[in-house]
């Protein structure tokens, strides 16, 4: 059990730090706002499982997101055309899932706004 808790740690950890970033804070916002439009609207079971699979893609997309803009800074401070190109992969990552996300979410409001 300890070995477990010290193989989690780290992780833990970064979760901790991720939730200090502004951006992934305004990504957990996002979710806490699509849960509670779920609980307004009466999601079903499988509702709930898009939406919380959907919110964790794109949070997780935003902490590597975040780990790779750091790892970005740390190695090249200075405006680098290749950083560039890193870093708006790592932010085109964050949009599809967002996209995917919105779209799914949107399709699942207006499925309940017209019964
Ligand atoms: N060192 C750099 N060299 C060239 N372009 C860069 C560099 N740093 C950032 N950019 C450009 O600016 C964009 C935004 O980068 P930045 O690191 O500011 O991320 P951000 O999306 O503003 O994230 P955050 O708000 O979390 O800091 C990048 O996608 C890239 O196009």
């Amino acid at each position: 059990m300890r070995a477990l808790i010290k193989k989690f740690k780290p992780a833990l950890n970064g979760l901790a730090l991720a939730a200090h970033d502004r951006s992934v804070a305004i990504q957990l916002g996002f979710a806490v706002l699509a849960g509670l439009v779920g609980l307004g609207l009466g999601f079903v079971f499988w509702e709930w499982a898009l939406v919380i699979t959907l919110a964790a893609l794109v949070i997780t997309a935003e902490i590597l997101n975040t780990a790779i803009e750091r790892l970005c800074d740390f190695v090249q401070p200075r405006q680098d055309d290749r950083i560039k190109t890193i870093k708006d992969l790592a932010a085109g990552a964050v949009l599809c899932a967002s996209l995917a996300a919105l779209i799914v979410g949107g399709m699942i409001v207006i499925r309940h706004l017209i019964r």
